[in-house]
């Protein structure tokens, strides 16, 4: 479904993929794991056609993504990638069920249909009536399932999950993982899962480890 093959990135002097290589299936939950500095977040960006490796190759649904230009990697981003981060990132202007309408917006629905697909994903992630609330409004694990909830919404190929329980005490962090592994189940959405955490590792089909800019170690979970 989504490959990096030998992929190098540098920025500057400073080396982050010396050669990474990592294929994930159609429906498969990866875990990458690996310790700080390792290059997780950045093949992760590679990855999710964020960022351009400098040699090396990235291929998503039988397609080469690292050669497309700017525009064609932010439209593919759009229409076929979910994203969720550490720190939950919603548009504080906007209400939670606008933050979760919001892939379903730029991907051109009218307001009222992307509303009306938002909502039923505030009961299914225990979210019912925090619909108006804002950013601000929420707690830490509310934020970060409304993120999840805009992460899934859109029925991406593939969810990049940024350390998505970082910041995040360990039992809000178990009910974020036990939903996000449940939707994306649900819906056969390939997860790339970046985390140092082993707890969070374990809720993957499969782990991976990178270390210095190498994805070199695999453990069958
Ligand atoms: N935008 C950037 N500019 C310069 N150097 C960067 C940038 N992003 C990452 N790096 C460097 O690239 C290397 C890999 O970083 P990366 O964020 O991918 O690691 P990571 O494994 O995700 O780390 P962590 O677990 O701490 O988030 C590190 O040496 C980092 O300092």
């Amino acid at each position: 479904m989504i490959e990096a093959r030998e992929v190098v990135l540098s920025f500057g002097e400073t080396p982050a993929l010396r050669g990474a290589t990592l294929s994930v299936a159609a429906g498969e939950i990866v875990a990458v794991m690996g310790p700080s500095g390792s290059g997780k977040s950045t093949l992760l960006h590679c990855l999710a056609g964020i960022l351009v490796p400098d040699s090396g190759e990235i291929h998503f649904d039988g397609r080469r993504v690292d050669t497309l230009d700017e525009t064609a990697r932010s439209v593919l981003r759009r229409d076929r990638f979910g994203f969720v981060f550490q720190f939950g990132q919603l548009v504080p202007e906007l209400t939670a069920e606008e933050n979760v309408a919001l892939p379903l917006l730029l991907g051109g629905a009218k307001r009222p249909d992307a509303l009306r697909e938002a909502r039923p994903w505030f009961e299914r992630l225990g979210l019912a009536g925090l619909e108006r609330r804002r950013s601000g409004e929420l707690s830490g694990g509310q934020a970060q399932r409304v993120a999840l909830a805009r992460g899934l919404v859109a029925k991406p190929g593939v969810l990049f999950a940024d350390e998505p329980t970082g910041a995040l005490d360990s039992l809000t962090g178990e009910q974020v993982m036990d939903l996000l592994v449940a939707s994306a189940r649900e819906q056969g959405t390939t997860v790339v899962l970046v985390t140092h955490e082993a707890r969070v590792a374990a809720y993957a089909d499969r782990q991976v480890i990178v270390r210095d800019g190498k994805v070199n170690a695999l453990v069958h979970s």
